[in-house]
């Protein structure tokens, strides 16, 4: 669970990118954030991780929090699985090295997000993606509870995409993780969501159950491009895009979001 009560932060004197803002995220489930560039989403996520101090509210975790970033650059001298294996350091004393469990959690999560075969390889010459899914991985093996992830597929093909988007459902379903994650793939949040938050550049927010939040009205209203839903239905099952219809562009009204 992440309960988040009042929080507001601003940089310096600057404007204050959201304020007021108390959501709780339930354990065991997916949630996601969207909202325009800057609106401060990933302020938001460095609050939840503890890399920023809040101005204002509080932020409440129940368990150990895995954070993935949406990249990190590293010494050249690692390779993918070193990277990996620092997610084990919660489990290490101060001047002990990582153990043979250590080592195999870390290849088991490599293993989880398809990158077995590039283990040995160097992190800093790995493709943006690639790294991506190394920083998955890396939370992955530190066997949190919590797992927050800055747009982890901001650098991945669609089939990783997809790759992710199970491991997370799976991570939630089988393993009862809480996942929390930042998104500006509509699709993705609808395909895997229970809760969205959607954050906008005036500070408000609206946050509910992803079909009832994610709608075509509040998506307009929150980038200012007309969009619409189409689904897609395989068998029992149905796939949801956003489609922007960008070439058809009418000013959208600015009018406040509602769920
Ligand atoms: N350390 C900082 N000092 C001053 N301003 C900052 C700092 N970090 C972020 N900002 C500003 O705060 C605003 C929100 O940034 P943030 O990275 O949280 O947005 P975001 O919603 O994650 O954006 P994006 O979708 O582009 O990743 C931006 O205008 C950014 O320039």
């Amino acid at each position: 669970m992440i309960r988040i009560e009042n929080a507001g932060h601003r940089y310096g004197s600057q404007h204050w990118l959201f304020r007021e803002l108390s959501v709780t995220f339930p354990s065991a489930r997916i949630a996601a954030i969207l909202g325009p560039n800057g609106c401060g989403k990933t302020t938001l996520l460095r609050a939840i991780s503890r890399t920023l101090t809040l101005k204002e509210g509080i932020i409440d975790i129940d368990g150990h929090e895995g954070f993935v970033p949406q990249a990190l650059t590293a010494d050249q001298s690692y390779s993918a699985v070193d990277m990996v294996l620092m997610g084990r350091s919660r489990y290490l004393g101060r001047f002990s090295s990582p153990g043979r469990k250590d080592r195999e959690r870390a290849y088991e999560s490599i293993e989880e997000v398809g990158l077995g075969a590039l283990a040995e390889q160097r992190y800093d010459r790995l493709s943006g993606g690639q790294r991506q899914l190394v920083l998955l991985a890396r939370a992955l093996a530190s066997d949190c509870k919590v797992l927050v992830l800055d747009e982890p597929a901001s650098a991945l093909d669609i089939a990783n995409q997809g790759v992710v988007l199970r491991l997370l459902l799976r991570l939630a379903s089988s393993l009862g993780l809480t996942v929390l994650f930042t998104t500006h793939h509509p699709d993705h949040a609808i395909g895997i969501a229970d809760t969205t938050l959607l954050m906008q550049r005036n500070g408000t927010h609206v946050c509910g159950p992803t079909g009832e939040v994610l709608t075509e009205g509040n998506l307009a209203r929150m980038y200012g491009v007309p969009v619409r839903r189409v689904d897609v239905h395989a068998g029992e099952e149905t796939a949801s895009a956003i489609v922007p219809l960008h070439g058809l562009r009418s000013k959208a009204p600015d009018q406040p979001l509602v769920p």
